[in-house]
Formats: structure tokens, sequence, C-alpha cells
């Protein structure tokens, strides 16, 4: 059984189609990413995969269960993070992990137990008194991943779950939830950094104006949409464009700079390093960003 099937799922509001006809499925165990350009339709997928916004037309099973029919039995085996800060900031930490234990019908002595666990967990401890509105960025939002984890959900749902907050902050959460996914937890997230979504996720789907435009693991889709190897050239000139375009070289050409995808084997490279790099040359492996760019383009949108 697949933990979600999403099966031609659209999303319309009012004339305009937010998500447009997707086809995904997650299995369990897996760290799943939703990656695309603001506007792109993440959010309106995923808050249709816990029931926040009904599904236009298609279906979206989640545990084998279909949205419409079994909502809330699905909704009782969810954790979800939410952009927003959506804790109860006149609570105490502890207080608001105790108060949404009371939702999900947990005995007091459970509650207090699990609390506990995920106080530590979170490296929350010395905090527990505090009150939300006391807290740092950082330490609300690993409250807020403490709190949608508290009933023991089978699929957590984190909707960019480290945006806005400090390196130190995001690389605290990245290990928790890396600690999370070895326990077993399946996780979905959004995100708009691609050096999370590479370092996290098994699988990724990548959407642009409701559609999905990739979908595979982050080093599958490296491979097929950029390349291992990159060299960004500064300074390219008419040889270099003759050069690419004659050995039928993937590349993209920004103007004075030229980005060029080699494959693993170090030919091109060596080559291109010899005839064109006397001087502003960079090589690097290739990386998520590249897909991203080359699949939904340089220019802003906005
Ligand atoms: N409640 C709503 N009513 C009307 N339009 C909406 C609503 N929610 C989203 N939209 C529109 O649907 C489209 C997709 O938005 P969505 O928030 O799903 O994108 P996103 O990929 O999550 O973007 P971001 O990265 O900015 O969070 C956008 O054009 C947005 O304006």
């Amino acid at each position: 059984m697949h933990i979600i099937e999403a099966i031609g799922v659209v999303k319309r509001f009012g004339d305009l189609t937010a998500v447009d006809g997707v086809h995904f499925t997650v299995e369990k165990g897996e760290f799943f990413g939703f990656l695309g350009p603001n506007g792109a339709g993440k959010t309106s997928a995923i808050r249709m995969i816990y029931g926040f916004s009904p599904v236009t037309s298609g279906q979206m099973k989640v545990f084998g269960l279909d949205i419409v029919t079994d909502w809330r039995r699905i909704r009782s085996g969810l954790g979800i993070c939410q952009q927003e800060n959506t804790l109860d900031p006149d609570l105490t930490v502890e207080q608001n992990l105790l108060l949404y234990a009371r939702y999900f019908e947990m005995n007091k002595h459970k509650a207090r137990e699990r609390a506990e666990e995920l106080l530590q967990f979170f490296a929350l401890t010395n905090k527990r008194h505090a009150k939300v509105m006391e807290l740092s960025g950082g330490l609300a939002r690993r409250l807020q991943l403490a709190r949608a984890i508290m009933a023991e959900p089978a699929l957590l749902i984190l909707d960019e779950p480290t945006t806005g907050l400090d390196p130190q902050s995001r690389h605290q959460m990245w290990n928790r939830l890396t600690a999370l996914k070895k326990k077993g937890l399946t996780m979905l997230l959004t995100t708009h950094y691609m050096d999370e979504a590479e370092s996290l996720c098994d699988r990724l789907l990548i959407m642009d104006n409701g559609r999905i435009i990739a979908q595979g693991r982050p080093r599958d889709l490296i491979v097929e949409h950029a390349a291992e190897n990159v060299i960004e050239i500064e300074g390219a000139d008419e040889q270099l464009r003759t050069y690419v375009k004659d050995h039928d070289v993937k590349h993209d050409d920004l103007g004075e700079r030229m980005i060029v995808y080699a494959a693993s084997d170090g030919n091109l490279e060596n080559d291109i390093r010899d005839r064109f790099c006397m001087d502003a040359c960079q090589f690097r492996a290739g990386n998520l960003e590249d897909v991203f760019l080359r699949l939904t383009g340089r220019e802003l949108r906005e």
C-alpha cells in the first residue's frame, strides 16, 4: 500500500487551476519533497493531502483511504507542521504539547511521557516553562515540529520547515528530521532550499504552473537534467559557443557566462579546461539547483 497516492488530482480556485492533474505516490519510510517556484501549486497540493482543502477532481488516497470519504481516519494518522506559527502564544512550551495531546484523546500519563521524550529530543527541556511568545524563531519551529509528532503520526507533512531560520537552526532542524527518518517516519516536505531537498529527500517532484515537470531521486534528476560535473566559464566567447554547438554539449548560455554540463568521464572537462579556461573557470559538482533552474527557467516570476 502507498502512504500517499494522487491520481489525476486537480485543484481549482475559480478560473485558476492551481494543481493540474498530478499523479504521484509516496511510500512507507520515504522522505519525499515538493519543489517549485512561488505559485507552482505545492501548498495547494499538500493541503489536499491533509483535507484542509477539498480536491476539485481526481482522487487523493492516504494510507489507502480516500480523503473525501475517510478524512477523519486519515487525519488521526497525520502530523502537520504548517508554514505559519500555529502555536498558542499564551501557553508555555510544555502546555502546548499537552494541550495538543488532548485533541488526540491521549491519556494524561502517556501525554506527559511523550511530552518529556519530545522536549529532550528537540533540546527544549530548559525552555519547558517559557511562554511561546518568548521563543526565538528556531525554538518555536522546533516546538511546532515536536507538537506535530506528539501523537506519533504515520505521516508527517512539513510546509517549508526551515524558511526564515538562521543556519544554526536550519542545521538543527535537518539533524532532527534525519533522526526521525532513521526511526522510520514517512515525511513529505515543501521547500525552496535546494540543498535541503538534496540532502534530506529520497525522492522529490518539481512542480510548475500546477503540473509535475520532473520526479525522481535527487541524484538521478541531477544526472538527467544537469550533469555530475559543471563548469562555469566567465567571459564566454564565440569560439566557446562554436565548440559547444559542434560537440553538442549540454549548456546554458547566459551571455557573459556559460554553464557547461559534463558527464563524469572527465573528457569534456579536460578539453574545456585546456582550450577555454585560461583564467575564470569554476569546476564544481552538479546540484539540484542546476536542475531546478534548467527546468523552471532563470527569469523572475513576479
Ligand atoms: N485560497 C486560494 N484562493 C485563490 N487562489 C489561491 C488560493 N490558494 C492558492 N491560490 C493560488 O494558487 C496558485 C498556487 O498557489 P500555492 O500556494 O499552492 O503555490 P506554492 O507552490 O505553494 O507557492 P509558494 O512557494 O509561494 O508557497 C497561486 O496562483 C495562488 O495564488
